[in-house]
């Protein structure tokens, strides 16, 4: 006689018999051993991708770009450092050749300092860059800088500050080095985006307005450059903790100078350069490097943007109750 004990576990006993009695045991084996070999295959490539390469990356002097000048360094590109701040270049130079935490070879950063909101000078840039050079693998358009602000009381002049130094500064560098890549059929434009490319929060118009461009504006390259094989990849992050923030210009332009909340507990610039430099290894297209609610938060605008736009209406209502504008 059978207890109910083994008749409630019978139908599991079988299950495991059919499993091991058939090829299925194997095959699930065989499985994860091609993904696994698949992934190795993948990191040893990246890996491969990156060394010895001549990677560009605009706002080197703090925050993500200080960071990813650190993980590519490591793994060992020859960098092009940029930034306005030639002092704070050159301090981070010392830093990186003064550590020896990586086996590749290494090799010394060079520096150049521009401001992206002059195009003559990013035109400029890019002549020394190839001169030195000869040619950019890899260009990181990491630089930027975000706006506080009500649309009303924003002067055009800061509209058009945050889309020169947002769009316009690394649309022109990225103008002024394609002709080299297309040359040599080989190339990569890296864009930092952010969530505010997909998604517009209220008092962030004019950054909203130039990473939704900047959006718009890789995409649209990384169609026309397939001919070339010349890669795009478009990355957006959530709130990293740098100071973005404080370094973010308000209604008349003056600097906001507040280390927020949401940029104080957000990501650690660290493991966002991690990220960032996988997804370049891997020559990712398209890159969301954000938690759960602002990944949703995308879908929300695409598939319900009746309940998005109602959502930012509220947002917008509390903030404006809050601050009292
Ligand atoms: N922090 C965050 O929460 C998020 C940031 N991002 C994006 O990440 C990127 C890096 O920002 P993050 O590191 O956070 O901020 P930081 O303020 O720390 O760094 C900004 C960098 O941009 C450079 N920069 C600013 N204006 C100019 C200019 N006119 N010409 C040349 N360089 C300039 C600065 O260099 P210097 O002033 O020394 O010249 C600095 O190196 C930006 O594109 C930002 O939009 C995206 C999502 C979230
Ligand atoms: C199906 C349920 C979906 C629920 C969605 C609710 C909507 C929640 C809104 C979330 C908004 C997230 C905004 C994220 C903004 C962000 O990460 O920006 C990154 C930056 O670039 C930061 O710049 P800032 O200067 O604004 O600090």
């Amino acid at each position: 006689m059978v207890s109910p004990a083994t008749r409630k576990n019978l139908p599991k006993a079988r299950a495991m018999d059919f499993i091991t009695s058939t090829a299925i045991l194997p095959l699930l084996f065989g499985c994860l051993g091609v993904f696994g070999l698949f992934r190795l295959l993948q990191w040893v490539r990246g890996k491969a991708y990156l060394r010895h390469a001549v990677v560009v990356i605009t706002g080197a002097t703090s925050g993500l770009g200080k960071e990813c000048a650190k993980v590519f360094y490591a793994a060992g590109a020859k960098l092009v450092l940029c930034g306005r701040n030639g002092g704070a270049l050159e301090e981070l130079i010392r830093e990186l050749t003064a550590s020896h935490a990586t086996k590749v070879q290494t090799h010394k950063p060079y520096l150049v300092t521009f401001d992206l909101t002059d195009p003559g000078a990013v035109v400029a840039a890019a002549a020394e860059i190839l001169q030195c050079f000869g040619y950019v693998d890899i260009l990181v358009n990491n630089a930027g800088i975000s706006y506080r602000g009500t649309i009303m009381d924003t002067t055009v002049d800061v509209d058009k500050r945050v889309m020169e130094t947002n769009y316009f500064g690394p649309v022109a560098l990225t103008k002024a080095l394609l002709p080299s890549m297309i040359k040599r059929r080989q190339g990569h434009i890296v864009a930092i985006s952010s969530i505010q490319g997909k998604i517009s929060i209220p008092f962030r118009s004019a950054y909203a307005a130039s990473k939704h461009a900047t959006q718009a504006f890789f995409d649209c390259l990384r169609a026309e450059m397939e001919q070339y094989e010349i890669e795009v990849t478009v990355i957006s992050p959530g709130y990293i903790h740098t100071n973005l923030s404080v370094n973010a210009i308000t209604a008349d332009g003056s600097r906001y100078g507040v280390m927020d909340t949401t940029t104080a507990q957000g990501r650690s610039p660290v493991e966002v350069a991690h990220d960032v430099l996988a997804a370049v290894g891997k020559k990712k297209k398209d890159v969301i490097l954000a938690d759960l609610l602002p990944s949703l938060a995308i879908y929300l605008r695409t598939l319900a943007p009746g309940l998005f736009f109602s959502l930012m209406a509220s947002r917008a209502r509390k903030e404006r109750k809050f601050k009292n504008c």
